[in-house]
């Protein structure tokens, strides 16, 4: 099984150099998918020349505005081209929470009262794989972030793992090395302490074989300073198209 990722940004919440981690994924049947919908995807996906009309669903992690600030305008963009309504990738946990702390506000008329109404939503069951398409199972693994808050990484065939924004849990990764998992995509904050998010230096920590199978993303502004400075690992960069055999 192929996939084919598309970073639409490869930034931290506050960069303004590298847009929102978000990312546009291709399955071989031709779906296509969108990891995360922050408030910069539109304007991405507008720089790419993609169609939303295209767009089969969203895959949402968690609900920080760098992950789902432009869910808001692709429902009502979707609704006003008339088109079918993208499929909502979701915990099951966070679907009350998206609409009423999040999409409610804005989304809500006399007409449209649920997120039922934009999306169809599909519940996921965290640690339990759901096949999206033959051949492709993602299964949402619980990580921790903010305190209170639920929030999702993504694993894909057990070989790829995705991380949401995190804490850093060398032991997950660990485990996730042992058990045959070739690519790490991981969120990486650069400079200062890791508080909700993991640092560079806690990732340098890590065993060589696992530090190889790293790929950084949701970096600051500072990331041209660290160049060369990473190890093995290496940047993702936006608009940059990556292919993984899973
Ligand atoms: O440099 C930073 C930027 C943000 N934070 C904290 O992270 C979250 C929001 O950003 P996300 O990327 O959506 O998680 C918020 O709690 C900020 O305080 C940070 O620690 N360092
Ligand atoms: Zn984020
Ligand atoms: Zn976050």
């Amino acid at each position: 099984m192929l996939l084919q990722l598309t970073m639409l940004g490869t930034g931290s919440a506050f960069s303004k150099s590298f847009g929102n981690n978000n990312a546009l994924l291709e399955l071989p049947d031709q779906q296509k998918l969108l990891i995360d919908c922050g408030h910069t995807a539109m304007m991405a996906l507008h720089q790419l020349q993609q169609p939303l009309e295209q767009l089969e669903g969203v895959i949402v992690t968690h609900l920080h505005a760098d992950h789902v600030g432009g869910l808001e305008e692709l429902a009502f963009r979707r609704k006003f081209s008339s088109s079918a309504k993208p499929t909502l990738y979701i915990a099951d946990t966070l679907v009350t929470p998206l609409w009423e702390h999040c999409l409610r506000a804005g989304l809500e008329d006399q007409q449209h009262r649920s997120l039922a109404d934009f999306f169809e939503v599909q519940p996921l069951v965290p640690g339990t794989p759901f096949s999206l398409t033959d051949g492709l199972d993602l299964t949402l693994v619980h990580t921790d972030h903010i305190p209170g808050k639920d929030s999702y990484s993504l694993l894909w065939n057990q070989k790829l793992f995705y991380s949401a924004d995190m804490t850093f849990a060398p032991d997950l990764l660990q485990q996730l090395h042992q058990e045959g998992t070739e690519y790490i995509l991981h969120e990486c904050q650069l400079t200062g302490q890791g508080a909700v998010h993991t640092t560079l230096d806690e990732l340098l920590s890590l065993p060589a074989s696992i530090q190889s199978c790293i790929q950084l993303m949701h970096y600051g502004d500072e990331q041209p300073d660290f160049i060369g400075k990473t190890g093995s690992m290496t940047f993702l960069e936006r608009g940059q198209t990556y292919r993984y055999e899973i």
